[in-house]
Formats: C-alpha cells, sequence, structure tokens
C-alpha cells in the first residue's frame, strides 16, 4: 500500500472515543474486510456468552464459578444484591481504612504513623498491584510502597534492607492471596513476621490479609488479631482482581485516587460492551489476535509502552493474558493447546535492544504499542531547537511503526492522553474484555488455570524428597552420591532430582549438607551433619 492508501486505511478503522480518551489503531494490521465478516458471527456468539457471564452465568465450568470483575466496577450490575452490597462495602472500607491510615487514626504501636506499605502476594494478587503502583506513583506518595512477590529469600532481604528496621516499624504488611494457601506467599508473609520480630516488632499489629473467607490465611489473621481483614470472593479471578481489595487497597493507602481508577474501568466497561464490533475496542483487539495468529497463538505479542510508568503493563498483561489464553483443552474438551504469548518491556528502550530482531529477523509476532500523548507535567526542554525528549519518544514510537510496517510487519497501536488513575483503569479494563471475547472466539475457558497446579505439584513432591535424601545422609554419615541416595530410599528413579536438590542444599548454610565435588560433576559425593 501507498501512503495515500494507508492513510486512507488508518482513518477507516480509526477507534476513538471520548469519554474514555482511548484511541485504537489497527491500520497496520494487514487484515481483510472478509476477515472481519467472517469472523462477524463468532464475535456475536462471544458478545452474548459475554452478557451471560455478566449476567451471572457459571462462566468458569471447570471450577464451577462466576466470573464477576466487571461487577466490580459496577456493583448494580451483579446478579446478586448480596454481592453488589459486598462490593460497595469492601470499596467504603478501604477507603476509610486508607484515609484513617493517612490520618493518624490507625498506627503502629506507639501511635507511629504507618508510612510504608508491604505487599505480600504473588501473581495475581502482585502484578495488578506493583503496575499500578509503578504508574502512578511519584514522590508524593502517602505511602511508599514495597513488594514481596516471590519466595526468593535474596529478594526478600534486599527488600527489608532498603526498609531497614526503623522503617519496618512504619510499615503496614499487607498479606494479599485468595486462595489464602499459596506457598511463595505464605513463605514472605513468614519471613516478614520474622523481620518484624527481629526488629522488636509485633508483626499482628502491623498486618492486614486479603483472601477469601475461611481461608488459611483468613484464619492465621483472625488467630493474630490481625489488624484487618478484607475479602477475595470465589467469582474474581487472581488475574482480574485488580478492582477488587486487592488492587484497590495497596492503591488507596498509597494515596492513588481509586475512585477515579474504578470510574476508568466503568467507563471502558461501557464502551466494550457494544456489539458494534468495529466500534467496540476490546473486540477489535480480539480480533486482531485471532488475525495475527490464525485463532491459534502462532504469533507472539510484543507490547511496547512508550512511557516508563508502562514498563510493568507488559508484565501484567503477560499473566492475564497467557494464565487465560494458554489452554490445553477446549471448552469442548478437544486437545488445542491454545495461547497467546506475550513480551515486551518499553520503547523507546527497547529499539536499542530486540526492535533490530523484530524488524529484520524471525516474523513471528506483532507488536501491540501503547502511546501516551502527555509527556510530561508542564513545558519540556528543548533539547534542539525546536523539538523535546517527548517529540523524540513520539517520533521513535512512529518511526518504529513504520520501519516494521515496511517490512511486513504488523502492529496496533492503543493511544491514550495521559496516565492517570482514570486511563489505567480503562486498560486494566481493555484487556480484561479483550481475553475474555478472544477466549470466546477460540473457544476456551479463559478464567481457571489447571496447567499451574502440576507445578505446584511436583514442587511438593521435590522438596518431600529433599526432606527424606538430607534425613537419610544425617543418619548415614558416609558421603554417598545421588544415584546411592536414590537406591537406599528404593526411589532409583529420582537419582536426578535427588542430586539436584542436594546441590543446592550444599550451596546454603541450612541444611548441614556438605558436597565434594567429583568430575563428571553428577558422580559428587554428600554429606550430613
Ligand atoms: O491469590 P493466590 O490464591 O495466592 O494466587 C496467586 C496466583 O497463583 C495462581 O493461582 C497461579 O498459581 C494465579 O492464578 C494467582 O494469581
Amino acid at each position: 500500500m501507498n501512503a495515500h492508501e494507508l492513510w486512507q486505511r488508518y482513518q477507516t478503522y480509526l477507534l476513538s472515543d471520548a469519554d474514555t480518551g482511548l484511541i485504537l489503531d489497527v491500520s497496520r494490521m494487514a487484515f481483510t474486510d472478509d476477515f472481519l465478516a467472517s469472523l462477524e458471527p463468532a464475535m456475536q456468539r462471544a458478545f452474548d456468552a459475554m452478557e451471560r457471564l455478566e449476567a451471572g452465568e457459571i462462566a468458569n465450568p471447570d471450577e464451577n464459578r462466576m466470573v464477576g470483575h466487571y461487577w466490580l466496577r459496577s456493583p448494580e450490575l451483579a446478579p446478586d444484591p448480596a454481592i453488589a452490597a459486598a462490593i460497595r462495602e469492601t470499596v467504603k472500607r478501604v477507603t476509610a481504612f486508607a484515609a484513617d491510615v493517612h490520618a493518624g487514626a490507625v498506627t503502629a504501636p506507639g501511635g507511629r504513623p504507618f508510612r510504608n506499605v508491604l505487599v505480600i502476594g504473588i501473581g495475581g494478587s502482585a502484578l495488578g498491584p506493583q503496575f499500578v503502583a509503578d504508574a502512578l506513583g511519584g514522590p508524593n506518595d502517602r505511602m511508599r510502597p514495597f513488594f514481596f512477590d516471590n519466595t526468593d529469600p535474596d529478594g526478600m532481604d534486599r527488600v527489608l534492607e532498603t526498609l531497614g528496621g526503623d522503617g519496618l516499624a512504619e510499615t503496614l504488611a499487607i498479606v494479599i492471596s485468595k486462595s489464602g494457601g499459596t506457598k511463595e506467599t505464605r513463605n514472605g508473609m513468614l519471613e516478614a513476621e520474622a523481620a518484624y520480630r527481629r526488629a522488636g516488632l509485633d508483626f499482628s499489629r502491623h498486618a492486614v490479609a486479603v483472601t477469601g473467607a475461611g481461608s488459611e490465611l483468613d484464619r492465621t489473621a483472625e488467630a493474630g488479631g490481625w489488624l484487618y481483614r478484607f475479602p477475595m470472593w470465589d467469582w474474581v479471578g487472581g488475574r482480574t482482581s485488580e478492582t477488587s481489595a486487592v488492587g484497590l487497597l495497596p492503591a488507596a493507602l498509597q494515596g492513588i485516587p481509586i475512585g477515579d481508577f474504578l470510574d476508568g474501568a466503568r467507563v471502558c466497561d461501557i464502551l466494550t460492551r457494544r456489539r458494534e464490533t468495529l466500534r467496540n475496542p476490546a473486540a477489535l483487539l480480539a480480533l486482531m489476535w485471532h488475525h495475527a495468529t490464525g485463532g491459534s497463538g502462532s504469533r507472539d505479542m510484543v507490547v511496547l509502552p512508550y512511557k516508563d510508568r508502562l514498563l510493568l503493563f507488559s508484565r501484567y498483561l503477560q499473566q492475564l493474558i497467557m494464565e487465560s489464553i494458554g489452554k490445553e483443552l477446549d471448552l469442548a474438551g478437544a486437545v488445542v493447546n491454545q495461547g497467546l504469548t506475550v513480551y515486551g518491556n518499553k520503547g523507546s528502550t527497547d529499539q536499542h535492544a530486540y526492535v533490530q530482531q523484530l524488524r529484520e529477523g524471525t516474523n513471528n509476532f506483532f507488536v501491540a504499542f501503547i502511546e501516551v500523548l502527555k509527556d510530561r507535567e508542564g513545558v519540556s526542554l528543548a533539547v534542539e531547537p525546536g523539538f523535546t525528549s517527548g517529540d523524540y519518544l513520539s517520533g521513535f514510537l512512529q518511526g518504529t511503526r513504520t520501519a516494521l510496517s515496511e517490512k511486513g510487519r504488523e502492529s496496533l497501536t492503543i493511544t491514550i492522553p495521559a496516565v492517570t488513575p482514570r486511563t489505567v483503569g480503562v486498560l486494566v479494563a481493555l484487556f480484561e474484555r479483550a481475553v475474555g471475547l478472544y477466549a470466546s472466539l477460540v473457544n476456551i475457558n479463559a478464567y481457571h488455570q489447571p496447567g499451574v497446579e502440576a507445578g505446584k505439584k511436583a514442587a511438593g513432591s521435590v522438596l518431600a524428597l529433599k526432606g527424606e535424601a538430607i534425613a537419610f545422609l544425617r543418619r548415614e554419615g558416609a558421603p554417598l552420591t545421588a544415584p546411592e541416595i536414590a537406591a537406599a530410599l528404593g526411589r532409583p528413579e529420582e537419582a536426578e532430582t535427588i542430586f539436584r536438590s542436594l546441590l543446592h542444599a550444599a550451596a546454603n548454610p541450612d541444611h548441614g549438607v556438605v558436597m565434594t565435588a567429583a568430575s563428571p560433576l553428577a558422580r559428587s559425593r554428600f554429606s550430613a551433619r
């Protein structure tokens, strides 16, 4: 296509919406009108399914659950008045609690104000809060946010060192887990508890839980007399929980106006309920994913926000999309191995990294550019006559879009006016809806995650075997190889697991395991004190 044709195509498909401030450009995706027409019946069925989901149908059949994240910003749509009341009540409690903390009505023992908030969670119980904290935070935050989002001891030490013992005295810890039984989060909680103890502090007087009623975490918080408990409901998925207490509580404590955030999500929901496909940005996104990947995940989506504040958006989207779309079976039980791989960082930084491959290497992707029109508060420096740094950022986005297009590499561009609580809410809701519609197009359940369980179960067996091997070594005394230990435990097939586990144990002082290295390494001997 020549420049004139591209300009025509740009205008034909450009979707802009004044309420949300969203502009979506799909002109650089090489779909045809026939493609849109061919998927229109399926898209209409997806809208039907979405309406049933919002009306409270069991849209997550494997787990026999409703899927209610859209109610979180429009409680009046909830199918049950009790649910609507619980949502409203929770927003009120979150707002009141944050206000009390800010006003010093809720303090640490001794009346010390809470100045920091340590969020302990993983996956959907961390990625949204981290994204929002980074996108909307700054030096004027009411409280400084910190995260334990892993069971990495050094990662937690780094956060604790940054906080310091005295900082911990002014730190509110929020433990977030929908299930209340996630091991990484449990470990983070125990590590935090121990750190508070070392600093002479009582964790329970600093701790708040966000979790399902009656969960292990809920019981721990109740028994421990923690400061506060906020609910998570089984009809909200972890990765779609950003507009529940999971996302709202950390944001409110940080000083982010959660009303604006919720409002952004709400107006985007209104927009993405439109049944006219070309006027619905979530439907268009879902169609573009289908077009680019043949409806089978054959290409990756590279998310490139040209804005530092949106750096974590790609990480957040990675879970939202890949945990939702990456499924072995479709709704009819057929093996489909669906997926949509998501990665990305930020532009123009990535232009100096992997964009080289995007332009000239394997054409196995499409790009989702995220553009922010507002450069900064106030006027910018002219870095050269007539041009600012922001002009460059904008120019690099356009340049990369053109350079990719010239080489037949597809892209779409989502534009927002500025990074604000409202537009961040818009972005979250936009992709939540796109995921739901796309899942319908490819006939999968977007709301369960059976694959994750396999790794968790396997990790449990690995730890049990490690414990057995170390106990055996302590009884045995003599240094043994992994196959010898495996044979002695009656598990000859587990030599590799035992070797790898003892290699780790020997690298740390915790278990008294000593390794006498051999060559080849796998013949090394282990003993334990
Ligand atoms: O909030 P929870 O129950 O601790 O779960 C954390 C995360 O773990 C997962 O279940 C995956 O293991 C995600 O879906 C979820 O967001």
